[in-house]
């Protein structure tokens, strides 16, 4: 629509290992300038679920035993039950004990976060400053490596890996556009190829028939900036052994592994969510993040004009007739949750004026950082929608929206989100991926991005994920309007304690629907 081309070009960059110009330099000295700081790695840190200090994700565990005592009587930790219809909020401090849900902290399943681990098993995979790109988070600009399966296999993206392969990941940090360079120790005859992918960097080594990586092999990722330098070693046992699934995946079918069937395995696995520790983070052209951007005091604001609409809230109807696991309410013209359409005549519930000046105040600080919609115009949004996201429960299932593109409104303007509550991961794609363009409607930014990605799916068109945070303020517009995105996992007892509201998420995302109040709601089964 802005005429802008979605492909990075020479997203595959193809470096020879031989003839990629790397630096090599003595083991030593390597160590001491990529190795980062005992400081550094500390850096990614998650918050105790019940007295919310963070701690890095390595001294959690231990934390957690503390702060609740031994970890059978956390078993005994109450859930809060389903939350619905009119008490869905409430404005009470929470009284007795704290009501958390330690085993989706805790316990790793496919749509849980698992805590990184960092693993140092003889035969598998020794990470020196981070965990595996695939199972966990990792510090900004830190780095992982795995050995590939004993299969080869496709990842959803369309990055294939043969056997042995060696793949080693590196955060980018937004913005640096530095690029990392490659070596590995040991193995002179690896080809590498370098994908670059918004955030990430990944480094694929290849190995042919002959020659596969080395037992005790150093993967060694440096960057221009030292403050981006990190190290990665792989080692394996003398037999070769590499353990499967690695740490931290989880096959959540048991199929015949073919290859195909194999990429299925890794559907889920990728981080829990980049962690963006700067408030303010242009994620891609159009996209721009605001950590903790709004006080306690107006999320405070936010969840009591839920409560004063939460007989409002119901769960809208999926387009195969099933309900959303989420309940949602409007703000603006009147949205119809069984057609998916906005009435357009007659607000039932008129948009506060304060959240309209909040929400045009979030958009103009975000056009300074990246186009969010063409400079002659305003954004004035006459939609809210609040969506709430209680936390998992065995009725209501998994929680969350599948991936859609928002093709409700104006696509001129941007879509501003703001999150309050319970932490939750947000995964988006600038266009759905293969499997399920064949199945959607969907819509490009860009005609010649659509046909360049029609035939698969390029490390352009990665899957990212974010983790948003109370008081986190997501805007998506340019370039990003139609990214495909969607929500997953609900962290309960991650909601800051001064808020008063029960476990679960609400989101808000305002939008301007510029009369076009009849298109079709693009949700997709959650
Ligand atoms: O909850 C969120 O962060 C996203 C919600 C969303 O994508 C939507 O309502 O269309
Ligand atoms: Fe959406």
């Amino acid at each position: 629509m802005f005429g802008t081309n979605l492909i990075l070009k020479n997203a595959f960059r193809m470096m020879s290992w031989a003839g990629s110009g790397t630096k090599r330099v003595a083991e030593k000295e390597l160590h001491q300038r990529f190795s980062p700081s005992k400081k550094k790695q500390q850096q990614f840190c998650w918050p105790c679920p019940v007295c919310h200090r963070s701690f890095a994700s390595y001294l959690l565990d231990d934390h957690i035993h503390h702060c609740c005592g031994p970890s059978n009587s956390l078993s005994s930790v109450f859930r809060t039950s389903p939350t619905d219809g009119p008490k869905l909020i409430t404005t009470e401090p929470p009284s007795g004990p704290v009501s958390i849900d330690i085993f989706s902290i805790l316990q790793s399943d496919y749509d849980t976060p698992s805590l990184p681990k960092i693993v140092n098993s003889e035969n598998t995979i020794d990470f020196r400053n981070a965990a595996s790109s695939e199972e966990c988070d990792r510090p900004s600009g830190s780095c992982g490596a795995s050995i590939q399966p004993d299969s080869d296999f496709q990842l959803e993206d369309g990055v294939s890996f043969r056997q042995k392969d060696l793949s080693v990941c590196v955060d980018r940090v937004p913005g640096s556009g530095n690029t990392a360079e490659s070596s590995i120790e040991n193995t002179k005859s690896l080809n590498s190829k370098l994908i670059t992918d918004g955030l990430e960097d990944m480094i694929k080594f290849e190995c042919n028939e002959n020659k596969e990586v080395p037992v005790e092999t150093r993967a060694v990722v440096a960057r221009e900036s030292m403050e981006q330098q990190g190290s990665a070693e792989v080692l394996k046992d003398g037999n070769g052994r590499r353990e499967w699934p690695p740490p931290g995946f989880k096959l959540y079918q048991r199929q015949k592994q073919s290859q195909a069937k194999l990429s299925m395995f890794f559907k889920h696995v990728s981080p829990a969510g980049v962690e963006s520790n700067s408030p303010v983070t242009v994620l891609q052209a159009g996209m721009v993040l605001f950590k903790n951007w709004l006080s306690l005091e107006r999320q405070q604001m936010l969840v009591q004009e839920s409560q004063n609409v939460a007989h409002l809230f119901h769960r809208p109807i999926t387009s195969g007739g099933g309900k959303y696991h989420i309940y949602s309410m409007c703000w603006g013209p009147k949205w119809n949750p069984k057609t998916h359409r906005y009435a357009g005549v007659g607000a039932e519930q008129p948009l506060p004026d304060w959240m309209f000046d909040l929400a045009q105040e979030i958009c103009c600080e975000a056009q300074r950082h990246t186009p969010v919609h063409p400079p002659d115009l305003k954004f004035t949004p006459d939609v809210a929608l609040a969506n709430f996201y209680p936390v998992k429960d065995k009725e209501l299932g998994v929680i969350g929206i599948g991936g859609h593109q928002d093709l409700d409104d104006s696509c001129k303007m941007p879509v501003v989100s703001i999150s309050v509550g319970d932490s939750m991961t947000f995964f988006y794609r600038r266009l759905p991926p293969l499997s399920r363009r064949k199945s959607m409607i969907y819509v490009s930014v860009d005609e010649k991005a659509a046909k360049n990605c029609v035939d698969g799916d390029t490390a352009h068109n990665r899957e990212q994920q974010l983790i948003l945070r109370s008081g986190d303020v997501l805007v998506f517009g340019g370039e990003s309007r139609l990214i495909y995105h969607g929500t997953r996992h609900v962290q309960a007892g991650t909601r800051p304690p001064g808020l008063h509201m029960v476990s679960g998420r609400l989101n808000f995302t305002f939008r301007q629907t510029d009369g076009s109040l009849t298109a079709q709601h693009s949700h997709s089964s959650s």
